[in-house]
């Protein structure tokens, strides 16, 4: 058993433990990181890196696939090569980690990182199994938790003894599956449905909701979903799974409870996307009197802070929107209320902006339309179609809209885009926010033609 003490201990290599780690280094104090797997967390090994690389592969397929629209004549038939496009993915997430490592201990000679799986002894004394052999005991006079979740599993009859997937396993595939059920039809049914289906997947999206995306409005949903079925992928919503098996020659079976009644659905491959879990059953929390959710999300102040105090939770283990850009905002927020003099920093009330990866993307921030409405926030809508954008015309991307909402003193109070960029795009509106511009300073702009941001000269056209 190794003895350790430390100023800083942060459990778990998220989005915000590995910044937090080199400020505290940086600002003087002894650090001690430990993760029990790859150093940087989801966003780096399994979550947006490895599915935005693999995604970047699918949208090249689809271009070479519909070439022929653009008057380009390939020949032959375009081929996915699985094991290069996994190869191209792990070549870029090996090298990632390796630039994180180095930035870390080898750098900053007061951190230290252990591998292995914490638990809380005490409030402030964590034990480490960092082997089968060696246990390290790290006492710290603050600890910042950023142990992030997990794939969510939900209880569903024969679930447990067929070969299911999460997304972790299914960015390793070899062989593109011939027809992927999904389960969840949220932010990764929806990227991943559609990466498997360009890759040459039949896909089924099976949703206990009325709608894909359950948080948007209903435009925003119908035409994301109208769009992927116009790539071939398959809808059941309203649907609840009540059995799932395997035969023997390796068939896999959902029966639904739908709508219409039963559903038989066949399939080679299932990906369970139903949402997330926090990582903190394992942190035995139960000795820290550290207060969590009945989801087991734990609970914070605006400073991140639990009630125990020294100690904090970032990232997504204490619930909310869970985005990597968020978990690093937690870092800077802890950063500069523990290190910085100046105001006092909060997690609470800020901008939340957002992108699904998929084709037309969503680009999204401040309110929906469902929010203001349901927050009696006086608006008007402005919404254009894509297809009348001088850019969607000459790349022949007119799938899409746009639609903002402007509130009674003529400022922006939330964007969802659909279309290519989206995200780029609901960044300026995001900035124009920030800045408390009003519509008509971007109606009135100045902008590059024929870029697709210049549609923030058009988009208001019909503003009532
Ligand atoms: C498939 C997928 C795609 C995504 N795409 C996007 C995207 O495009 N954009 C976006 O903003 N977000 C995306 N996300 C969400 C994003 O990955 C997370 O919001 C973000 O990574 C959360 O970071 P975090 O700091 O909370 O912790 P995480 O990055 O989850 O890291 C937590 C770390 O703690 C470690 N750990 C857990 N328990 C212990 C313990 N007891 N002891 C030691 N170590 C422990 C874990 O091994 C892990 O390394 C995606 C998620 C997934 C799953
Ligand atoms: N582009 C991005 O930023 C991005 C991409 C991927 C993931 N993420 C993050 O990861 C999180 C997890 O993603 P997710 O897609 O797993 O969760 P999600 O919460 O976005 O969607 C889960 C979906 O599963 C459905 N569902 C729940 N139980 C079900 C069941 N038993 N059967 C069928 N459907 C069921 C829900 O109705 C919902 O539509 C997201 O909340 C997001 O924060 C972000």
């Amino acid at each position: 058993m190794s003895d350790y003490s430390c100023d800083a201990l942060i459990i778990g290599s998220g989005q915000a433990g590995n910044p937090l780690a080199k400020a505290l280094a940086e600002a003087g104090q002894t650090v001690i990181l430990v993760e029990e797997a790859h150093l940087g967390g989801s966003c780096l090994n399994y979550g947006c890196v490895p599915t935005k690389t693999m995604l970047a592969s699918a949208e090249r397929m689809h271009q070479v696939c519909t070439a022929d629209a653009l008057g380009i004549r390939l020949g032959g038939v375009a081929q996915v090569d699985m094991p290069a496009v996994v190869a191209r993915k792990d070549a870029l997430l090996e090298k990632s980690r390796r630039g994180l490592r180095e930035s870390l201990a080898p750098k900053h000679d007061n951190i230290t990182v252990l591998h292995g799986q914490a638990a809380f002894v005490a409030p402030r004394k964590v034990r480490v199994q960092e082997t089968a052999t060696q246990t390290s005991e790290i006492t710290a006079k603050q600890v910042f938790i950023n142990t992030g979740t997990r794939a969510a599993i939900p209880d569903v009859p024969g679930l447990a003894d067929v070969d299911y997937l999460t997304t972790t396993e299914l960015l390793d595939v070899q062989e593109v599956p011939e027809h992927l059920l999904i389960l969840g039809g949220g932010y990764i049914g929806l990227e991943f449905g559609q990466m498997f289906r360009r890759f040459g997947s039949r896909v089924t999206i099976i949703d206990t909701g009325s709608q894909v995306l359950e948080r948007e409005d209903d435009d925003v949903c119908e035409c994301l979903q109208t769009s992927l079925e116009a790539d071939g992928i398959e809808f059941f919503l309203d649907a609840k799974a009540r059995h799932v098996s395997r035969s023997a020659a390796g068939q896999l079976t959902i029966t639904l409870d739908t709508k219409h009644g039963e559903r038989r659905l066949h399939g080679t491959h299932l990906l369970v996307a139903t949402g997330r879990q926090p990582n903190s059953d394992q942190l035995n929390l139960a000795v820290t009197g550290i207060k969590t959710d009945e989801k087991g999300y734990i609970q914070v102040d605006s400073r991140l802070q639990t009630n125990v105090r020294g100690v904090y939770a970032l990232g997504d283990v204490h619930g909310g929107p869970q985005f990597t850009h968020l978990s690093y905002d937690d870092f800077r927020v802890v950063r500069d209320n523990l290190l910085h003099q100046g105001p006092r920093r909060s997690a609470k009330q800020r901008p939340l902006p957002y992108c699904v990866f998929t084709d037309p993307q969503l680009g999204r921030i401040g309110l929906s339309e469902t929010q203001a409405k349901d927050a009696g926030v006086a608006y008007r809508v402005a919404k254009i179609p894509l297809h009348i954008l001088s850019r969607a015309q000459h790349t022949g991307q007119h799938t899409g809209f746009w639609k903002v909402l402007v509130g009674a003193d003529d400022r922006i109070l939330g964007a969802a885009l659909l279309g290519p960029e989206a995200g780029d795009i609901m960044t300026i509106l995001q900035v124009a926010m920030a800045g408390r511009l009003r519509y008509q300073q971007l109606q009135n702009m100045v902008i590059a033609h024929p870029i697709w941001a210049e549609g923030l000269n058009v988009v208001w056209r019909d503003l009532k």
